[in-house]
Protein backbone atom coordinates (compact mmCIF):
# COMPACT_ATOMS: atom_id res chain seq x y z
CA UNK A 1 0.00 0.00 0.00
CA UNK A 2 1.19 3.57 -0.90
CA UNK A 3 -0.50 6.79 0.63
CA UNK A 4 -0.19 10.26 -0.86
CA UNK A 5 -0.72 13.21 1.11
CA UNK A 6 -1.47 16.40 -0.18
CA UNK A 7 -3.26 19.06 -3.01
CA UNK A 8 -5.82 16.77 -5.39
CA UNK A 9 -6.99 17.98 -8.27
CA UNK A 10 -8.99 16.40 -10.26
CA UNK A 11 -12.50 16.79 -12.96
CA UNK A 12 -15.46 14.44 -12.16
CA UNK A 13 -17.21 15.83 -15.76
CA UNK A 14 -16.88 18.67 -17.77
CA UNK A 15 -18.19 21.39 -15.34
CA UNK A 16 -16.95 19.87 -11.90
CA UNK A 17 -12.84 20.64 -11.70
CA UNK A 18 -12.44 19.31 -7.76
CA UNK A 19 -9.23 21.00 -5.73
CA UNK A 20 -9.46 18.82 -2.58
CA UNK A 21 -6.73 20.32 -0.18
CA UNK A 22 -5.24 17.83 2.80
CA UNK A 23 -6.18 14.68 1.01
CA UNK A 24 -5.32 11.68 1.41
CA UNK A 25 -5.20 8.96 -1.35
CA UNK A 26 -4.17 5.27 -0.52
CA UNK A 27 -3.20 2.90 -3.70
CA UNK A 28 -3.28 -0.84 -2.91
CA UNK A 29 -2.21 -3.38 -6.13
CA UNK A 30 -2.44 -0.47 -8.28
CA UNK A 31 -6.09 0.58 -7.33
CA UNK A 32 -7.59 3.19 -5.33
CA UNK A 33 -8.41 2.14 -2.12
CA UNK A 34 -9.49 5.38 -0.35
CA UNK A 35 -9.80 9.34 -1.24
CA UNK A 36 -10.65 11.12 2.88
CA UNK A 37 -10.35 15.14 1.97
CA UNK A 38 -9.12 17.27 4.72
CA UNK A 39 -7.73 14.43 6.30
CA UNK A 40 -5.74 13.50 9.67
CA UNK A 41 -2.83 11.77 7.74
CA UNK A 42 -1.46 10.11 10.79
CA UNK A 43 -4.13 8.53 12.28
CA UNK A 44 -5.23 7.53 8.81
CA UNK A 45 -1.47 6.04 8.24
CA UNK A 46 -2.17 4.34 11.24
CA UNK A 47 -5.32 2.78 10.83
CA UNK A 48 -4.05 1.02 7.42
CA UNK A 49 -1.08 0.30 9.14
CA UNK A 50 1.23 2.08 5.93
CA UNK A 51 4.98 2.49 7.03
CA UNK A 52 6.59 5.88 6.27
CA UNK A 53 8.45 4.46 3.12
CA UNK A 54 4.97 4.03 2.08
CA UNK A 55 4.48 7.76 2.70
CA UNK A 56 4.45 10.61 0.01
CA UNK A 57 3.59 13.76 1.12
CA UNK A 58 3.42 16.83 -1.05
CA UNK A 59 5.06 19.69 -1.04
CA UNK A 60 3.13 23.13 -0.61
CA UNK A 61 4.21 23.86 -4.28
CA UNK A 62 2.83 20.53 -5.23
CA UNK A 63 -0.70 19.02 -6.22
CA UNK A 64 -1.38 15.28 -7.22
CA UNK A 65 -3.69 14.63 -10.97
CA UNK A 66 -4.88 12.23 -12.70
CA UNK A 67 -2.03 11.38 -15.39
CA UNK A 68 -2.47 13.02 -19.47
CA UNK A 69 -4.00 11.00 -22.18
CA UNK A 70 -2.89 11.35 -25.64
CA UNK A 71 -5.88 10.41 -27.94
CA UNK A 72 -4.15 10.42 -31.35
CA UNK A 73 0.01 10.43 -31.83
CA UNK A 74 1.95 8.89 -34.62
CA UNK A 75 5.26 6.74 -32.41
CA UNK A 76 7.61 6.79 -36.08
CA UNK A 77 7.00 10.34 -36.62
CA UNK A 78 8.33 11.36 -33.76
CA UNK A 79 11.48 11.48 -35.62
CA UNK A 80 10.10 14.23 -37.62
CA UNK A 81 8.94 15.81 -34.48
CA UNK A 82 10.22 20.25 -35.67
CA UNK A 83 9.80 19.92 -39.57
CA UNK A 84 8.31 19.63 -42.79
CA UNK A 85 5.55 21.72 -41.69
CA UNK A 86 5.44 24.08 -44.90
CA UNK A 87 3.13 21.37 -47.19
CA UNK A 88 -0.31 20.71 -46.07
CA UNK A 89 -1.49 17.14 -45.35
CA UNK A 90 -1.39 15.12 -48.66
CA UNK A 91 1.70 16.53 -49.99
CA UNK A 92 3.64 16.22 -46.37
CA UNK A 93 2.28 12.40 -46.49
CA UNK A 94 4.04 12.26 -49.42
CA UNK A 95 7.36 14.15 -48.63
CA UNK A 96 7.88 13.38 -45.48
CA UNK A 97 5.90 11.07 -43.35
CA UNK A 98 5.21 7.81 -45.75
CA UNK A 99 9.46 7.97 -46.18
CA UNK A 100 9.69 8.26 -43.10
CA UNK A 101 6.83 5.44 -41.69
CA UNK A 102 8.64 2.78 -44.45
CA UNK A 103 12.12 3.24 -42.42
CA UNK A 104 10.75 0.99 -39.69
CA UNK A 105 10.45 -2.44 -41.08
CA UNK A 106 14.11 -1.96 -39.77
CA UNK A 107 13.75 -3.38 -36.18
CA UNK A 108 16.72 -1.77 -34.66
CA UNK A 109 16.24 1.55 -35.92
CA UNK A 110 12.29 1.56 -35.19
CA UNK A 111 13.60 0.04 -31.18
CA UNK A 112 15.62 3.68 -31.11
CA UNK A 113 12.86 5.65 -32.30
CA UNK A 114 9.71 3.90 -30.61
CA UNK A 115 12.04 3.82 -27.32
CA UNK A 116 12.50 7.56 -26.97
CA UNK A 117 8.79 8.05 -27.95
CA UNK A 118 7.55 6.41 -25.22
CA UNK A 119 10.14 7.52 -22.56
CA UNK A 120 9.82 11.20 -23.39
CA UNK A 121 5.97 11.30 -23.38
CA UNK A 122 5.96 9.57 -20.09
CA UNK A 123 8.18 12.49 -18.97
CA UNK A 124 5.94 14.10 -20.29
CA UNK A 125 3.08 13.17 -18.12
CA UNK A 126 1.65 10.83 -20.83
CA UNK A 127 0.45 8.17 -19.17
CA UNK A 128 -2.47 7.03 -21.35
CA UNK A 129 -0.90 6.92 -24.72
CA UNK A 130 -3.32 6.27 -28.22
CA UNK A 131 -0.86 5.23 -30.85
CA UNK A 132 -0.63 5.11 -35.07
CA UNK A 133 3.05 2.68 -35.72
CA UNK A 134 3.18 1.95 -39.19
CA UNK A 135 1.89 -1.26 -41.41
CA UNK A 136 5.02 -2.92 -40.14
CA UNK A 137 3.29 -6.34 -38.12
CA UNK A 138 6.89 -6.63 -36.43
CA UNK A 139 7.61 -3.38 -35.25
CA UNK A 140 4.31 -2.40 -34.10
CA UNK A 141 4.41 -5.12 -31.46
CA UNK A 142 8.04 -4.18 -30.93
CA UNK A 143 6.08 -0.96 -29.97
CA UNK A 144 3.55 -2.60 -27.98
CA UNK A 145 6.95 -4.48 -25.95
CA UNK A 146 8.76 -1.30 -25.00
CA UNK A 147 5.36 0.87 -23.90
CA UNK A 148 5.00 -2.26 -21.60
CA UNK A 149 8.78 -2.55 -20.41
CA UNK A 150 8.84 1.62 -20.24
CA UNK A 151 5.37 1.20 -17.94
CA UNK A 152 3.27 3.19 -20.13
CA UNK A 153 -0.48 2.72 -21.02
CA UNK A 154 -1.03 2.01 -24.61
CA UNK A 155 -2.77 1.09 -27.31
CA UNK A 156 -0.82 -0.02 -30.41
CA UNK A 157 -2.30 0.49 -33.86
CA UNK A 158 -0.27 -1.29 -36.68
CA UNK A 159 -1.65 0.41 -39.44
CA UNK A 160 -3.43 -0.33 -42.23
CA UNK A 161 -3.55 0.64 -46.28
CA UNK A 162 -3.51 -1.09 -49.30
CA UNK A 163 -4.38 1.99 -52.01
CA UNK A 164 -3.48 5.07 -53.10
CA UNK A 165 -0.05 5.09 -51.13
CA UNK A 166 3.45 4.83 -52.64
CA UNK A 167 4.30 1.49 -54.15
CA UNK A 168 7.28 1.40 -51.31
CA UNK A 169 5.10 1.99 -48.26
CA UNK A 170 1.61 -0.24 -48.97
CA UNK A 171 0.26 -3.77 -48.23
CA UNK A 172 -0.66 -6.13 -50.52
CA UNK A 173 -4.29 -6.86 -50.71
CA UNK A 174 -3.87 -10.36 -49.26
CA UNK A 175 -1.75 -9.63 -46.63
CA UNK A 176 -2.82 -6.90 -45.33
CA UNK A 177 -5.76 -8.54 -43.58
CA UNK A 178 -3.61 -11.30 -42.38
CA UNK A 179 -0.96 -8.98 -41.01
CA UNK A 180 -3.35 -7.45 -38.94
CA UNK A 181 -5.11 -10.36 -37.50
CA UNK A 182 -2.07 -12.03 -36.53
CA UNK A 183 -0.97 -8.65 -35.13
CA UNK A 184 -4.02 -8.66 -32.77
CA UNK A 185 -3.85 -12.22 -31.44
CA UNK A 186 0.03 -12.05 -30.99
CA UNK A 187 -0.33 -8.52 -28.77
CA UNK A 188 -3.28 -9.84 -26.43
CA UNK A 189 -1.51 -13.36 -26.49
CA UNK A 190 1.32 -11.33 -24.49
CA UNK A 191 -1.05 -10.71 -22.30
CA UNK A 192 0.73 -7.30 -20.73
CA UNK A 193 -2.05 -5.56 -18.62
CA UNK A 194 -1.33 -2.17 -19.96
CA UNK A 195 -1.62 -2.88 -23.43
CA UNK A 196 -3.95 -3.44 -26.32
CA UNK A 197 -4.19 -3.68 -29.74
CA UNK A 198 -6.08 -1.06 -31.60
CA UNK A 199 -7.35 -1.54 -35.90
CA UNK A 200 -5.90 1.23 -37.54
CA UNK A 201 -7.13 2.23 -41.20
CA UNK A 202 -5.26 5.01 -42.02
CA UNK A 203 -7.86 6.91 -43.57
CA UNK A 204 -10.27 6.65 -45.94
CA UNK A 205 -7.87 7.77 -49.13
CA UNK A 206 -5.84 4.95 -48.18
CA UNK A 207 -7.95 2.28 -47.53
CA UNK A 208 -10.70 -0.08 -49.81
CA UNK A 209 -14.21 -0.31 -48.72
CA UNK A 210 -13.32 -4.20 -48.71
CA UNK A 211 -10.45 -3.53 -46.45
CA UNK A 212 -12.54 -1.00 -44.20
CA UNK A 213 -15.00 -3.82 -43.88
CA UNK A 214 -12.23 -6.76 -42.80
CA UNK A 215 -11.15 -4.49 -40.13
CA UNK A 216 -14.57 -3.91 -38.59
CA UNK A 217 -14.98 -6.93 -38.68
CA UNK A 218 -11.85 -7.76 -37.08
CA UNK A 219 -12.22 -5.19 -34.59
CA UNK A 220 -15.56 -6.79 -33.31
CA UNK A 221 -14.26 -10.68 -33.20
CA UNK A 222 -11.34 -9.58 -30.79
CA UNK A 223 -13.30 -6.60 -28.81
CA UNK A 224 -10.49 -4.34 -29.38
CA UNK A 225 -10.48 -0.20 -30.32
CA UNK A 226 -10.86 1.36 -33.77
CA UNK A 227 -8.85 4.74 -34.86
CA UNK A 228 -8.25 6.39 -37.52
CA UNK A 229 -8.51 9.89 -39.18
CA UNK A 230 -11.29 12.26 -40.31
CA UNK A 231 -11.80 14.91 -42.39
CA UNK A 232 -8.98 17.28 -41.27
CA UNK A 233 -8.66 18.85 -44.39
CA UNK A 234 -10.70 20.09 -47.19
CA UNK A 235 -8.56 18.54 -50.42
CA UNK A 236 -8.66 15.60 -48.15
CA UNK A 237 -12.59 15.66 -47.74
CA UNK A 238 -12.58 16.04 -51.15
CA UNK A 239 -10.65 12.60 -52.42
CA UNK A 240 -12.03 10.61 -49.73
CA UNK A 241 -15.55 11.30 -50.95
CA UNK A 242 -14.47 10.94 -54.96
CA UNK A 243 -12.70 7.89 -53.70
CA UNK A 244 -15.68 5.85 -52.16
CA UNK A 245 -18.79 5.71 -54.90
CA UNK A 246 -22.35 6.18 -52.86
CA UNK A 247 -21.14 7.46 -50.39
CA UNK A 248 -22.73 10.47 -48.90
CA UNK A 249 -19.61 12.29 -46.87
CA UNK A 250 -16.41 11.28 -45.28
CA UNK A 251 -18.26 10.23 -42.29
CA UNK A 252 -20.83 7.66 -44.38
CA UNK A 253 -17.49 6.17 -46.09
CA UNK A 254 -16.92 4.72 -42.22
CA UNK A 255 -20.66 4.08 -41.54
CA UNK A 256 -20.96 2.05 -44.49
CA UNK A 257 -17.53 0.41 -44.16
CA UNK A 258 -19.27 -0.35 -40.07
CA UNK A 259 -16.29 1.38 -38.49
CA UNK A 260 -18.05 3.81 -36.39
CA UNK A 261 -18.63 2.30 -32.96
CA UNK A 262 -18.32 3.54 -28.88
CA UNK A 263 -15.28 2.06 -29.34
CA UNK A 264 -13.82 4.21 -32.22
CA UNK A 265 -12.00 7.53 -32.21
CA UNK A 266 -11.63 9.76 -35.17
CA UNK A 267 -8.69 12.36 -35.06
CA UNK A 268 -9.45 15.85 -36.29
CA UNK A 269 -13.09 16.08 -37.49
CA UNK A 270 -12.62 19.83 -38.20
CA UNK A 271 -14.89 19.99 -41.41
CA UNK A 272 -17.72 17.60 -39.94
CA UNK A 273 -21.26 18.67 -40.76
CA UNK A 274 -24.24 19.03 -38.63
CA UNK A 275 -25.13 15.94 -40.24
CA UNK A 276 -22.19 14.17 -39.64
CA UNK A 277 -22.08 15.18 -36.18
CA UNK A 278 -25.82 13.62 -35.87
CA UNK A 279 -24.33 10.34 -36.97
CA UNK A 280 -21.30 10.44 -34.88
CA UNK A 281 -23.23 10.94 -31.70
CA UNK A 282 -25.56 7.98 -33.15
CA UNK A 283 -22.79 5.62 -33.06
CA UNK A 284 -21.01 6.72 -29.99
CA UNK A 285 -17.79 7.34 -31.79
CA UNK A 286 -15.24 9.74 -30.27
CA UNK A 287 -13.23 12.75 -31.54
CA UNK A 288 -9.30 13.65 -30.95
CA UNK A 289 -8.75 17.18 -30.96
CA UNK A 290 -5.19 18.21 -32.47
CA UNK A 291 -5.21 21.48 -32.38
CA UNK A 292 -0.98 21.88 -32.64
CA UNK A 293 -1.61 19.54 -36.05
CA UNK A 294 -4.40 21.55 -37.29
CA UNK A 295 -2.42 24.71 -37.04
CA UNK A 296 1.16 23.28 -37.90
CA UNK A 297 -0.07 21.94 -41.34
CA UNK A 298 -2.76 24.64 -41.48
CA UNK A 299 -5.66 22.12 -42.04
CA UNK A 300 -7.85 24.35 -40.21
CA UNK A 301 -9.28 25.18 -36.33
CA UNK A 302 -12.03 22.40 -35.10
CA UNK A 303 -14.79 24.55 -32.75
CA UNK A 304 -14.51 21.72 -29.85
CA UNK A 305 -17.10 23.42 -28.13
CA UNK A 306 -19.67 22.70 -30.96
CA UNK A 307 -18.64 19.57 -31.06
CA UNK A 308 -18.93 18.66 -27.55
CA UNK A 309 -22.34 20.71 -28.12
CA UNK A 310 -23.61 18.11 -30.29
CA UNK A 311 -22.91 15.47 -27.42
CA UNK A 312 -19.33 13.91 -28.15
CA UNK A 313 -16.89 12.95 -26.15
CA UNK A 314 -13.54 14.46 -27.41
CA UNK A 315 -10.24 13.78 -26.15
CA UNK A 316 -6.87 15.91 -26.80
CA UNK A 317 -3.90 14.47 -29.49
CA UNK A 318 -0.84 15.82 -30.16
CA UNK A 319 -0.62 14.11 -33.52
CA UNK A 320 3.46 14.54 -33.49
CA UNK A 321 4.14 15.06 -35.95
CA UNK A 322 1.80 16.90 -37.89
CA UNK A 323 1.79 18.62 -34.81
CA UNK A 324 5.45 19.51 -33.57
CA UNK A 325 5.36 18.27 -29.90
CA UNK A 326 4.98 15.29 -27.96
CA UNK A 327 3.46 17.30 -24.89
CA UNK A 328 -0.13 17.14 -23.65
CA UNK A 329 0.20 20.36 -22.09
CA UNK A 330 1.41 21.74 -25.39
CA UNK A 331 -1.96 20.54 -26.38
CA UNK A 332 -4.17 21.90 -24.12
CA UNK A 333 -2.21 25.40 -24.68
CA UNK A 334 -3.04 25.24 -28.59
CA UNK A 335 -6.99 23.81 -27.53
CA UNK A 336 -7.07 27.57 -25.71
CA UNK A 337 -5.55 29.33 -28.64
CA UNK A 338 -7.29 28.02 -31.39
CA UNK A 339 -10.69 28.45 -29.48
CA UNK A 340 -10.58 31.48 -28.13
CA UNK A 341 -9.60 32.52 -32.26
CA UNK A 342 -12.62 30.86 -33.12
CA UNK A 343 -14.58 32.85 -30.47
CA UNK A 344 -13.17 36.01 -32.54
CA UNK A 345 -15.42 35.73 -34.96
CA UNK A 346 -18.69 33.63 -33.01
CA UNK A 347 -21.36 35.42 -30.82
CA UNK A 348 -20.79 37.39 -27.49
CA UNK A 349 -21.98 34.06 -25.55
CA UNK A 350 -19.70 31.95 -27.27
CA UNK A 351 -17.62 30.05 -24.63
CA UNK A 352 -14.26 29.89 -25.86
CA UNK A 353 -11.98 26.53 -23.78
CA UNK A 354 -10.18 27.52 -20.62
CA UNK A 355 -7.92 25.90 -18.66
CA UNK A 356 -10.51 23.95 -16.89
CA UNK A 357 -11.92 22.36 -20.13
CA UNK A 358 -8.71 21.32 -21.29
CA UNK A 359 -7.83 19.61 -17.88
CA UNK A 360 -10.80 17.72 -17.90
CA UNK A 361 -9.93 16.96 -21.72
CA UNK A 362 -6.62 16.11 -21.05
CA UNK A 363 -7.55 13.92 -18.28
CA UNK A 364 -11.41 12.56 -17.80
CA UNK A 365 -12.64 13.81 -21.45
CA UNK A 366 -9.36 11.48 -23.24
CA UNK A 367 -10.27 8.55 -20.96
CA UNK A 368 -13.97 8.96 -22.13
CA UNK A 369 -12.55 9.36 -25.41
CA UNK A 370 -11.00 6.14 -25.26
CA UNK A 371 -13.30 4.70 -23.46
CA UNK A 372 -11.37 3.68 -20.58
CA UNK A 373 -12.92 5.88 -17.98
CA UNK A 374 -14.15 3.21 -15.82
CA UNK A 375 -10.08 2.35 -15.38
CA UNK A 376 -8.69 6.17 -15.35
CA UNK A 377 -9.02 9.42 -15.94
CA UNK A 378 -9.85 10.61 -12.54
CA UNK A 379 -9.26 9.35 -8.41
CA UNK A 380 -12.31 6.98 -7.49
CA UNK A 381 -12.01 4.28 -5.34
CA UNK A 382 -11.85 1.54 -7.60
CA UNK A 383 -9.60 2.98 -10.71
CA UNK A 384 -6.46 2.46 -11.25
CA UNK A 385 -3.89 5.23 -10.38
CA UNK A 386 -2.59 6.74 -13.39
CA UNK A 387 -1.04 9.92 -11.88
CA UNK A 388 0.80 13.04 -11.72
CA UNK A 389 3.06 15.15 -9.10
CA UNK A 390 3.38 18.41 -10.20
CA UNK A 391 5.49 20.78 -8.35
CA UNK A 392 5.37 24.34 -8.93
CA UNK A 393 8.08 25.79 -6.93
CA UNK A 394 10.02 28.34 -8.10
CA UNK A 395 13.64 27.23 -7.83
CA UNK A 396 12.67 24.03 -9.80
CA UNK A 397 10.46 25.27 -12.65
CA UNK A 398 9.84 27.34 -14.98
CA UNK A 399 7.02 29.41 -12.67
CA UNK A 400 6.82 31.75 -10.26
CA UNK A 401 3.94 31.14 -7.61
CA UNK A 402 3.14 33.70 -5.32
CA UNK A 403 2.31 32.72 -1.96
CA UNK A 404 -1.33 34.56 -1.61
CA UNK A 405 -1.87 32.81 -5.21
CA UNK A 406 -5.24 30.49 -5.05
CA UNK A 407 -5.07 27.13 -6.37
CA UNK A 408 -7.05 27.84 -9.20
CA UNK A 409 -4.41 30.59 -10.67
CA UNK A 410 -1.58 27.85 -9.69
CA UNK A 411 -3.32 25.78 -12.20
CA UNK A 412 -4.01 27.97 -14.89
CA UNK A 413 -0.40 29.02 -14.52
CA UNK A 414 0.82 25.29 -14.59
CA UNK A 415 -0.99 24.85 -17.75
CA UNK A 416 -0.20 28.18 -19.65
CA UNK A 417 3.58 27.91 -18.49
CA UNK A 418 4.53 24.17 -17.16
CA UNK A 419 6.87 22.00 -18.98
CA UNK A 420 8.18 19.03 -18.31
CA UNK A 421 10.32 19.63 -15.38
CA UNK A 422 7.42 20.25 -13.20
CA UNK A 423 6.27 17.08 -13.79
CA UNK A 424 8.13 15.40 -10.98
CA UNK A 425 6.50 12.23 -10.43
CA UNK A 426 4.48 9.79 -13.16
CA UNK A 427 2.53 6.83 -11.62
CA UNK A 428 1.30 4.12 -13.79
CA UNK A 429 -1.31 1.57 -12.22
CA UNK A 430 0.28 2.46 -8.94
CA UNK A 431 4.17 2.27 -10.46
CA UNK A 432 6.21 5.00 -10.36
CA UNK A 433 7.88 5.44 -13.48
CA UNK A 434 9.99 8.58 -13.71
CA UNK A 435 11.29 10.09 -10.23
CA UNK A 436 12.37 13.73 -9.65
CA UNK A 437 12.26 16.71 -11.97
CA UNK A 438 15.27 16.25 -14.25
CA UNK A 439 16.34 16.24 -17.98
CA UNK A 440 18.11 12.75 -17.08
CA UNK A 441 15.06 10.63 -17.76
CA UNK A 442 15.31 7.86 -14.98
CA UNK A 443 12.89 5.12 -16.07
CA UNK A 444 12.85 2.59 -13.25
CA UNK A 445 12.10 -0.19 -15.02
CA UNK A 446 14.74 -0.05 -17.90
CA UNK A 447 17.18 -0.64 -14.50
CA UNK A 448 17.69 2.47 -12.59
CA UNK A 449 19.25 6.12 -13.05
CA UNK A 450 19.96 5.24 -16.89
CA UNK A 451 20.17 8.45 -19.18
CA UNK A 452 17.84 7.98 -22.07
CA UNK A 453 21.44 8.03 -24.27
CA UNK A 454 22.37 4.96 -23.02
CA UNK A 455 19.13 3.20 -23.10
CA UNK A 456 19.26 3.12 -26.92
O1 LIG B 1 -2.30 14.33 -39.31
C1 LIG B 1 -2.27 13.27 -39.98
N1 LIG B 1 -1.18 12.45 -39.92
C2 LIG B 1 -1.09 11.30 -40.62
O2 LIG B 1 -0.09 10.60 -40.54
C3 LIG B 1 -2.19 11.00 -41.45
N2 LIG B 1 -2.46 9.98 -42.28
C4 LIG B 1 -3.66 10.21 -42.81
N3 LIG B 1 -4.19 11.36 -42.35
C5 LIG B 1 -3.30 11.87 -41.51
N4 LIG B 1 -3.30 13.00 -40.78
Amino acid sequence: MKLFYGLVIHSKSIDDLCFLPNTVLIVDKGKIVCIQENADVNKVQQKHNISSENVVILKENEFLMPGMIDTHIHAPQYINAGFGLELPLLGWLNKYTFPTEARFSDLKFANEVYTRVVANTLINGTTTAMYFATIHKDSALLLGDIAHQIGQRAFIGKVSMDQNSPEYYIEEKGSAIKDIEEFIVSLQSKNYPNIQPAVTPRFAITCSMNLMKTLSELASKYNVNIQTHVSENPAECEVAVSLHEGCRDYVDIYAQANLLTAKTILAHGVYLSDKELEVLHRYQTSISHCPNSNCSIRSGMCDVRRLMEKGLRVGLGTDVSGGFSSSILDAMRFAITVSNILSLSKSEDYKPLNFRDVFFMATLGGAQALGLDDKVGNFEIGKEFDALVVNLAPTDGNLEVWPDESIENRLSKWIHLGDDRSISRVYVNGVEVKEGASNTLRIKRLGSKRKLSEMV
